[in-house]
């Protein structure tokens, strides 16, 4: 795989950056965040996917409450397909689930879990599209922009909160000692005002905030 590289420059395989809002669904925004660049890698189509279709048909997870990307594909799998965004809209609540199969043209045949190894993450990303991941947000909640790269005490690898989304991988220089960093670039769910246009920079290398700790991916044959 190339030094660096960034699935947002190849059309239809990211969709814009979206809002959970007050819900804590990011589960549910990094898991069609991945299937939308898994289908439109594997089926040449690019489709803004359904997040409120989780929260109201997961029964593995809590909706609002908080998930798990792998559950999230287990429920895709189950369900038969996940309809779009504009068929079944977000609302930012737990509702009842109103599933239409009919409606649902994308669908996956499994997904996979990835080794915790951000060489490996890193060509399955150039190989495969966007990847979902698990992260630990400590260091998210006040972050302005620039490459993050806090100490593993103030961003416990192995206490991951938030699903967010690799939709690439580059080096760049530090704002202060110009030291050349390399980072991954993740997709977060808090709107487009926060962070880089609504994207995180974080130090790769070192699992800094957890990021190889829970990477998945859903499969389209
Ligand atoms: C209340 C849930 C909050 C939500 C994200 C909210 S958030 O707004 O994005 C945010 C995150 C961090 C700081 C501030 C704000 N977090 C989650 O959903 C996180 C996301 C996550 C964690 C670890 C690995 C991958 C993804 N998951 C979770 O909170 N959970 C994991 C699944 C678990 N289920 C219990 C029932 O049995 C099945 C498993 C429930 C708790």
């Amino acid at each position: 795989a190339p030094d660096s590289f960034d699935w947002r420059q190849k059309l239809g395989v990211v969709s814009s950056v979206k809002n959970q809002e007050q819900c804590g669904s990011c589960w549910a925004f990094s898991a069609t965040g991945n299937i939308e660049g898994v289908w439109a890698l594997k089926r040449n189509e690019s489709v803004s996917l359904s997040e409120q279709e989780l929260v109201d048909c997961d029964t593995l997870d809590n909706g609002c409450g908080g998930g798990l990307p792998t559950n999230a594909f287990k429920t895709v799998i189950q369900l038969g397909g996940i309809e779009s965004e504009t068929d079944y809209p977000y609302d930012a609540e737990n509702e009842k689930c109103h599933f239409k199969k009919s409606l649902s043209h994308v669908k996956i045949d499994s997904y996979v879990e990835l080794p915790k190894n951000e060489t490996y993450i890193k060509n399955y990303l150039y190989h495969n599209g966007p990847i979902s991941i698990g992260i630990n947000a400590n260091a998210m909640q006040f972050y302005f922009g620039g490459i993050s790269h806090p100490p593993n005490w103030l961003c416990n690898p192995s206490s991951l909160d938030h699903g967010v989304l690799i939709v690439g991988y580059g080096t760049g220089k530090t704002r202060i000692l110009h030291k050349i960093q390399p980072y991954w670039i993740i997709k977060n769910s808090w709107g487009r005002t926060w962070g880089e246009k609504g994207y995180y920079r974080v130090y790769r290398g070192s699992d800094t905030c957890g990021v190889s700790q829970m990477a998945s991916s859903a499969v389209v044959n």
